[in-house]
């Protein structure tokens, strides 16, 4: 006698017999037979598909839920363990982009002078994640967890103002780059500005309010030709929408300031540059070009005129962070309601020292030992400003910064890291 399984799957093709094929055959038009027996089958039919469906639904909802990569007590203890202040007066920072350039930095200056910090970042794919997944490599290394989640998610940012009682956030997370904005405009509106609402409305919430520390950009000062640029001159020409979005959040947080007694400082950055930097930008990407043997396109002005900017070393960028973290003063508000003025301040950290495009690739070219194939081209209209020039000097007053790293010295470290860390076949296949 057959087992039911040898029944249903023969082992050999075409052993099915006939006659059983037949009597099988014979019921299926028993079943049928009737136009009332049919409708009844088609109906039961419908009600099983739809089930079905709605349980999938269910099932796909639910996963969604329970796979979300944050919350659960073994999480919260990853933030609060992360969030510990390990010296008297310390900070507790909720920085975010922590997996990126400048954020990576900060945290890891932060945690080595015994502050408590937790990072959060999405991960997005603008530039190659597998450097933001090193960095978080690296930072796990020194005890910082970065919460792996957006900025524009209300549950999470409330659950990490539950969870720990943060004293500042030193906020970095953006879409950032300036041509990129005519590619994927949306992408600055959800990060730059939806994402910095999102935020200060958890942090306003927040009890105690943190005080809010942020990346805006040399790029507000836009078509200005006065040099260098101060923070009171006008904001009001940006020459990308990227620029358009970091003036814009100049004036949101204005608006939490005056409203809520959020403490505010906005940090102007002039085109930072460094170890463990951004593959987008034009000394990390012209580095690669170099070393694969590939043409680099070099801008140049009108009437001929080299593009200059003031490259700023990333050490000096992070010195300048903790000076604002460390002098922002308190918000005053609580529970949503303020309680009185609370600092606004806006800074430059920059330079001081515009170079030019064309020396900056003589600078990569002389330390990478290779000569450039250069491209070059007239400054498309795709958002570029001529030249960036930061007059520091509030900064300096009030923040105690002082940048000490040349371009030489500090594309000489770049140099450096991007050797160890890509070799000198980066992108190069291995014959
Ligand atoms: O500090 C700032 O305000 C801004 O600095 C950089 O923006 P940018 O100065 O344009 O930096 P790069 O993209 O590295 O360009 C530097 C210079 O190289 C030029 N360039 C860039 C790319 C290229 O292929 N060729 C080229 O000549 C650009 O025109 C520019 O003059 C950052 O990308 C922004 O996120 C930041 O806000």
């Amino acid at each position: 006698m057959p087992s039911l399984e040898e029944e249903l799957f023969p082992s050999t093709p075409g052993k099915f017999k006939i006659d059983r094929a037949h009597a099988i055959n014979r019921q299926f038009h028993r079943c049928f037979a009737s136009t009332s027996t049919m409708f009844l089958w088609a109906l039961f039919l419908i009600a099983l598909t739809a089930s079905y469906l709605s349980f999938q639904s269910f099932v796909d909802s639910g996963s969604r839920y329970f796979s979300a990569s944050w919350g659960g007590i073994q999480w919260e203890k990853q933030v609060r363990t992360s969030a510990e202040i390990h010296r008297s007066g310390g900070l507790s920072v909720l920085v975010t982009g922590a997996a990126g350039f400048v954020g990576s930095h900060v945290s890891l200056a932060l945690k080595k002078r015994g502050d408590g910090v937790v990072g959060i970042d999405n991960f997005n794919n603008y530039y190659d994640p597998s450097l933001k997944k090193s960095r978080k490599v690296l930072l796990a290394s020194r005890n910082i967890f970065i919460v792996e989640g957006d900025i524009n998610d209300q549950r999470l940012l409330a659950k990490l103002f539950d969870v720990v009682a943060f004293t500042h956030v030193m906020h970095l997370a953006a879409q950032a780059g300036v041509r990129y904005a005519m590619e994927n405009p949306n992408s600055y509106i959800h990060s730059n500005i939806a994402g910095l609402v999102t935020l200060l409305e958890a942090s306003k919430s927040a009890n105690p309010q943190p005080a809010i520390v942020w990346a805006s950009s040399s790029s507000v000062y836009g078509l200005n030709d006065k040099v260098p640029f101060s923070e009171s001159d006008r904001t009001d020409q940006p020459a990308s929408l990227y620029a358009a979005t970091k003036k814009a959040g100049e004036e949101i947080t204005h608006t939490y300031n005056h409203i809520y007694g959020l403490s505010v400082t906005g940090l102007r950055f002039f085109t930072v540059y460094g170890p463990w930097g951004r593959p987008d930008m034009a000394y990390f990407s012209f580095t690669r070009n170099i070393l694969q043997g590939k043409p680099i396109t070099v801008y140049r002005g009108k009437n001929h005129v080299d593009l200059a900017r003031d490259f700023t070393y990333i050490d000096d960028i992070v010195k300048g962070c903790i000076g604002s973290l460390d002098t922002s003063g308190k918000s005053t508000g609580s529970g949503g309601k303020k309680k009185g003025p609370a600092p606004y301040r806006i800074f430059n950290l920059g330079n001081t020292s515009p170079v030019t495009v064309p020396t900056l690739v003589s600078i990569l070219e002389k330390h990478l030992k290779v000569k450039a194939k250069k491209i070059i081209l007239d400054m498309p209209g795709n958002g570029d400003v001529p030249f960036t020039h930061a007059n520091i000097s509030s900064a300096r007053r009030e923040l105690g910064y002082k940048p000490t790293t040349d371009l030489q010295t500090g594309l000489k470290k770049f140099v450096r890291w991007y050797l160890s860390y890509y070799g000198y076949n980066h992108g190069k296949p291995v014959n």
